[in-house]
């Protein structure tokens, strides 16, 4: 279902993903990172914008939220109307927002318990160290996480989250379990920061059908650039739309691994900082 080509049937709907996140003017990650994937992914994207920042390759300067009632009704008028196959969120940036996007997916069917599988990128900080989320708002994000389908916490966001320190790789199961303990269905644990390690080895976490626990290793390569950004997103954004296209968790995962390795072999240098994955990498050279 997920191999050779991703486009849709001309005149037939596709199937459609959400993104609930921040805007990066620079375009690497947010929800430009995002509706980038979900299109190359042949996923229709639509997006609940939470916050936009003022950032470039060299860091973000700051943030402006979006009030909770206008983040709340961009969801609503998307899911009643055009109708979603799955959602993720990205930078939720405050307590009170966080709280109002957990309620709204409970009331219209999104996530654990519902018919709509739920991805949550628990984004604290920008990859350069700039904050995304208010101090206070981690007790709620930990809640949000019994919502989840799956979590896709990096390293520094698992230290936040549970305390746990993970120097290599028995430190990511050790932190898959943790994280797991939280509540959601499945838990990533993103390799990336491991940067000791020659590969890049992410870790999934979950419940089997029969109730055992599973755990399923994720290798890739480690490719030597600095332009890792939008990383996180364009994964958790791809896992999202093999969802949205049917796939089980295991096999969204796997086929979000194979695009992000792809993204980052053709990542690209952008202004004077770090520059972000490809969107480009699965672009044909047909003549237009
Ligand atoms: N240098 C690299 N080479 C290959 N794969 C990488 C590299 N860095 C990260 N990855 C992969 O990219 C994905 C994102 O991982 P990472 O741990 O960087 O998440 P993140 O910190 O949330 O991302 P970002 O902050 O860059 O958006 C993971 O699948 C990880 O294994
Ligand atoms: C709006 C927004 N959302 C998410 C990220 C995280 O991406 P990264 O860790 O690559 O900086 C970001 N920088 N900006």
């Amino acid at each position: 279902m997920l191999t050779g080509s991703l486009r849709p049937a001309p005149g037939t709907t596709p199937a459609r993903a959400l993104t609930i996140a921040g805007s990066d003017s620079g375009g690497g990650a947010g929800v430009q990172a995002d509706l980038r994937t979900f299109q190359s992914c042949g996923v229709h994207g639509m997006s609940a914008l939470t916050a936009v920042t003022v950032q470039n390759s060299v860091g973000v300067s700051g943030f402006h939220e979006i009030p909770v009632d206008t983040v709340v009704g961009q969801i609503e008028a998307v899911v009643t109307d055009i109708g979603v196959d799955a959602a993720k969120t990205g930078m939720l940036a405050s307590a009170e927002i966080i709280r109002a996007v957990d309620d709204t997916c409970r009331r219209l069917g999104v996530g654990r318990g519902g018919r709509v599988p739920l991805v949550v990128d628990p984004v604290a900080a920008s990859m350069h160290g700039d904050p995304l989320l208010r101090d206070n708002a981690l007790d709620a994000l930990r809640e949000l996480f019994a919502r989840a389908t799956l979590v896709t916490p990096n390293l520094d966001e698992v230290r936040l989250l549970t305390g746990i320190v993970a120097r290599d790789r028995a430190g990511l199961v050790d932190a898959a379990k943790a994280v797991h303990a939280l509540g959601p269905e499945w838990v990533l644990i993103k390799a990336g920061h491991l940067v000791d390690d020659p590969d890049c080895v992410d870790v999934l976490r979950g419940v089997d059908a029969d109730g055992e626990p599973r755990l399923v290793e994720l290798p890739g390569p480690r490719f030597a650039t600095p332009h890792t950004h939008g990383g996180g997103d364009t994964l958790a954004s791809a896992i999202t739309s093999a969802l949205a296209r049917g796939a089980d968790v295991v096999d969204a995962v796997r086929f979000g691994k194979r695009y992000v390795v792809r993204a980052v072999r053709e990542s690209y240098p952008l202004g004077s900082g770090i520059g972000p994955v490809s969107g480009f990498w699965r672009l044909g050279d047909a003549p237009v």
